[in-house]
């Protein structure tokens, strides 16, 4: 059983997105947003590691390989996780529209159980933007590219400024980002006018 809600249904009005002309080229590695991010930091232990590439249009591929610390049940990835890895690899569609987005809505369907030990190759497409609002779509294949879809996710993400994390984050990370000149550039690298 799938579907998607009205709320995910762009309106009439949508624009077809537009990568943005410095976005990294396809093919090309995107790297972190934030060493520490579950999703795609170098600096979690338990994380997921995610990697992402650009691919044409505002389009990405990324993989995760499931690790023991990542079931739920018995070596089998936890859905949460699983989300998690969408929710990534659709955030990290960030970088090809140099524009900062949170998650506002995420819809995922589990098709199939995903064993520890399989790599998730991803692919996310931003679909239409209205506004701040941003839809996006992303698939999860067990095993290779081509394989057998195992989840999927519709997604709306709401364009922010990078007062929302000074506001909400708490302080001790901010100042530690505020403080670190490499992590400022990739925030630079995100955002157009920081
Ligand atoms: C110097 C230090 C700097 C540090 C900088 C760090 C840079 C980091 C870089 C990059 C980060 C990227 C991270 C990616 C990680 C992966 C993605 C995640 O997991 S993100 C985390 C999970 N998500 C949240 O925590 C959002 C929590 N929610 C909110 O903050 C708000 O609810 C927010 C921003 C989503 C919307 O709040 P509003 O007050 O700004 O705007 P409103 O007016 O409510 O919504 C705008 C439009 O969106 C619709 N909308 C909002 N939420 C919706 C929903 N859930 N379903 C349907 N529509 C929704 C509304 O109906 C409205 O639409 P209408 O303009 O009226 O047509």
């Amino acid at each position: 059983m799938s579907g998607t809600s009205a709320a995910l249904t762009p309106p009439a009005d949508a624009q077809t997105p537009v990568r943005h002309p410095d976005a990294p080229a396809p093919g090309e590695l995107l790297g972190a947003h934030y060493e520490q991010c579950f999703g795609c930091g170098g600096g979690q232990p338990h994380g997921l590691h995610l990697e992402a590439r650009a691919a044409d249009g505002v389009a990405l591929t990324a993989e995760f390989t499931v690790q023991p610390a990542h079931q739920g049940a018995p070596g089998l990835a936890h859905g949460g996780v699983l989300a998690a890895a969408l929710d990534e690899a659709l955030g990290s569609l960030n970088w090809l529209l140099r524009t900062i987005a949170v998650t506002g809505r995420l819809e995922t369907d589990f098709l199939l159980p995903v064993p520890v030990g399989t790599t998730l190759h991803l692919e996310a497409e931003v679909t239409a933007v209205a506004g701040r609002k941003i839809y996006a779509v992303a698939t999860g294949r067990v095993g290779a590219p081509d394989g057998p879809v195992a989840v999927r996710a519709d997604a709306l993400f709401v364009e922010v400024k990078v007062d929302h994390f000074v506001e909400h984050g708490r302080p001790a990370e901010i100042q530690a980002v505020m403080d670190d000149p490499d992590q400022l550039r990739r925030v630079r690298a995100l955002e157009v006018n920081p």
